[in-house]
């Protein structure tokens, strides 16, 4: 466990402690529940309707053009059951609620593939994120290990297994719609990943004693092809456009779900399409619970744009594996921890040290301000 770092989250105390405190640049900027309109709810009623004027048209208008400016867009009207969405939200309160021995019955740290854990399943994260998470890997179906499913709440696994098959239905009816808008045949999205990956991360963020001081989930671009995130109503989830000047709290819609483009669709579709750039935030009155369904490539499907149109050129210089691509990701925020954490210390002994009039001063010496870090293999990357 990191420095600093508790197995549960100290929600009792009435200053937030250390590990969690954000820089200032990090911290919330607007409120949980100072919601905005900008992000667009879809219907999908009528998406199977051919031909000229048809529904299916203008909502594959209407989910373009929001791909291209947020890569952020809710949909209503998605065919999951409702009976299946509440028992889903329900039984994940109801894991939350266990005993913390139940809940570490599960414990995923190690690296281990699914399981439970407090804050992130990544090492070396200088700051705490103020968040629990269970978490399993559902397709492809013979790549499931129900030794890391809970067993408990009772209904789990099956409640867990239609949930997850609904939802994948509805990512690639989705990914159908994005092909077309890249002028490709409905499959190509869903080809390009060979094998569906599906991942479900359950999050639930406690309250919390200074929630502006810290973030449920610090600001990311999720790795895969698209996310689809259930919210309840209490509002948390953030996006920005402008590399996070500005933020908007995406407004929560009952029985909707949130469609995150990632950085697999963002290169899929040569940059075309934004990968959504967003994060969460917490409050002091209640807990707050999201359930992120991640669609993404198999790890050995090659990442490279689909489509170039006329006058650009592709993204990416190479084709590489997803494996690779999140590798790189992953080792670039890491090192990016790394470098901030360094200039905080250089500020904070200079501060201490001022050089003197006609002085330069210096690098800051000891190990921190040493070479660069080599590149982390996924089993540096992973708690
Ligand atoms: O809880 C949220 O609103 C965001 C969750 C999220 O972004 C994630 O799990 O990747
Ligand atoms: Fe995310």
């Amino acid at each position: 466990m990191a420095p600093g770092a508790v197995p549960f989250l100290p929600t009792e105390e009435k200053a937030l402690r250390e590990s969690f405190v954000r820089d200032e640049d990090e911290r919330p900027k607007v409120a949980h529940n100072v919601f905005s309109d900008e992000i667009p709810v879809i219907s999908l009623a009528g998406i199977d309707e051919e031909g000229e004027g048809c529904r299916r048209k203008e909502i594959c208008r209407r989910i373009v053009d929001a791909c291209e400016d947020w890569g952020i867009f809710q949909v209503v009207d998605h065919g999951v059951d409702a009976g299946l969405i509440a028992d889903m939200s329900r039984l994940a309160g109801e894991f939350f609620a266990l005993p913390s021995e139940e809940k570490l019955r599960y414990d995923m740290s190690g690296g281990k593939k699914g399981g439970f854990i407090v804050s992130s399943h990544l090492q070396g994260e200088p700051v705490q994120d103020w968040r629990e998470i269970v978490t399993f890997f559902s397709y492809p179906v013979r790549a499931r290990d129900y030794a890391r499913w809970p067993d408990r709440p009772a209904g789990w696994r099956s409640v867990v297994e239609r949930y997850s098959e609904s939802l994948m239905a509805v990512a690639c009816e989705l990914l159908g719609v994005l092909s077309e808008a890249m002028g490709l045949e409905r499959g190509a999205l869903s080809r390009a990943c060979v094998d569906m990956d599906q991942k479900v991360v359950v999050n639930f963020y406690p309250k919390c004693p200074q929630p502006e001081l810290t973030l449920g989930l610090k600001r990311h671009t999720d790795p895969g092809t698209i996310t689809l995130l259930l919210q309840d109503q209490v509002g948390g989830l953030q996006a920005t456009r402008d590399g996070g000047a500005t933020w908007i709290t995406v407004l929560p819609v009952a029985g909707a779900f949130v469609v995150n483009l990632g950085d697999h669709g963002h290169y899929l579709s040569n940059g075309r399409f934004k990968n959504a750039d967003h994060q969460a935030v917490v409050n002091s009155s209640c807990s707050r619970l999201s359930i992120a369904t991640f669609q993404n490539p198999s790890p050995e499907a090659v990442v490279y744009p689909l489509a170039v149109r006329e006058g650009e050129a592709p993204v990416m210089e190479e084709p590489i594996t997803f494996a690779e691509m999140y590798r790189r990701k992953m080792s670039r925020d890491v090192e990016m921890s790394r470098l901030k954490k360094m200039a905080k210390m250089e500020a904070k002994q200079k501060e201490a040290a001022p050089a003197k009039d006609g002085e330069v001063a210096g690098p800051a010496a000891g190990p921190a301000a040493g070479p660069a870090a080599k590149p982390k293999t996924m089993e540096e990357i992973l708690a």
